[in-house]
């Protein structure tokens, strides 16, 4: 099977990548069901990348459907040690305009309805999420944006990410709370997607394109699918020319991230006193542990 260290997760108006060459369709099985969609692997400027269509190529796939666990899982299969995740996501804040891009180094759990661990069933992990996103791969993300100088895009270098359940979105009042929180957008996928990555070891961090000012904004004051994937259109090209320049970064640099170990010293449960059955449903987590 094709290796790739660089692992790509598409949102919503990111269902390809058009600069992919030497492409391969993979479809992979894992312990935790199927990935919402096949991976395809491609090289970009002949590096190896997975990329994933977060909701699956035709979107059919929900906030709450999205199967999380088997997506970060098969891009551990595929060697995947970086993942760069591209999101379209509502601003919270006036300065943080439709068509910028946030970087963002928090994120606030407003989810209700989906697992967010690989542990459970006689073995226990507790990983340290402080800093949810790997701060070295989004400073390349950030860095690799400033680089390209793109027009009438402002780059927001951190802020906090409000991950909430949907699919429908915020009320007013929850957008004002939000607000009053001092978050800087809001989205409905990606912390979910953060902790299961620092699960199984992946350093991840999250470009997230700004296509709405939620519900909040007196001058816009109603967020619908049509803006949302209007503007993610003008970003998508944007989003590519960035994901490029982020993987020819990290291969031109590799790093090592706090992520790559973050297992070494959160499982409590002595592994050799553990189910066998979860022991080998975990395996690709825990072989280097074993
Ligand atoms: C189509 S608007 C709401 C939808 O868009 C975002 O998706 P993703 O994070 O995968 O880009 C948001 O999280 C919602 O799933
Ligand atoms: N306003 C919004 N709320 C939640 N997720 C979004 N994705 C894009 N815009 C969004």
């Amino acid at each position: 099977m094709v290796q790739a260290k660089i692992g790509i997760i598409g949102g919503s108006g990111l269902y390809k990548m058009e600069a992919l060459k030497d492409v391969q369709e993979i479809t992979l099985d894992t312990p935790f069901g199927s990935p919402s969609d096949a991976i395809i692997t491609g090289t970009l400027d002949g590096v190896t990348v997975a990329f994933l269509a977060r909701h699956g190529r035709t979107h059919h796939l929900t906030p709450t459907e999205v199967p999380f666990r088997a997506n970060i899982h098969a891009m551990k299969q595929l060697g995947v040690e970086y993942i760069i995740s591209a999101s379209a996501v509502g601003s919270l804040k006036e300065e943080v305009k439709p068509l910028d891009l946030v970087v963002p180094d928090q994120f606030i759990d407003r989810t209700k309805n989906r697992i967010s661990t690989f542990f459970g069933e006689g073995i226990v992990g507790h990983v340290a999420f402080g800093d949810p996103v790997c701060l070295e791969l989004a400073k390349v993300l950030a860095d690799a944006v400033e680089s390209l100088n793109l027009t009438d895009v402002d780059l927001h270098r951190g802020g906090t990410y409000i991950c909430m359940e949907g699919p429908a979105f915020s009320t007013k009042a929850e957008s004002n709370l939000y607000r009053s929180w001092g978050a800087s957008i809001i989205g409905m996928t990606n912390l979910t997607e953060a902790k299961l990555a620092r699960e199984a070891e992946i350093a991840y961090a999250t470009l997230a394109l700004v296509t709405d000012y939620d519900c909040w904004h007196p001058e816009h004051d109603q967020v619908t699918v049509e803006m949302v994937i209007g503007n993610l259109h003008k970003n998508a090209t944007n989003a590519q020319k960035v994901i490029q320049e982020t993987v020819h970064r990290i291969s031109d640099r590799p790093f090592v991230s706090t992520a790559h170990s973050a297992l070494k010293y959160a499982i409590i449960t002595p592994l050799e006193k553990a189910p066998t059955e979860t022991k080998e449903k975990l395996s690709l987590f825990l072989q280097k542990y074993l």
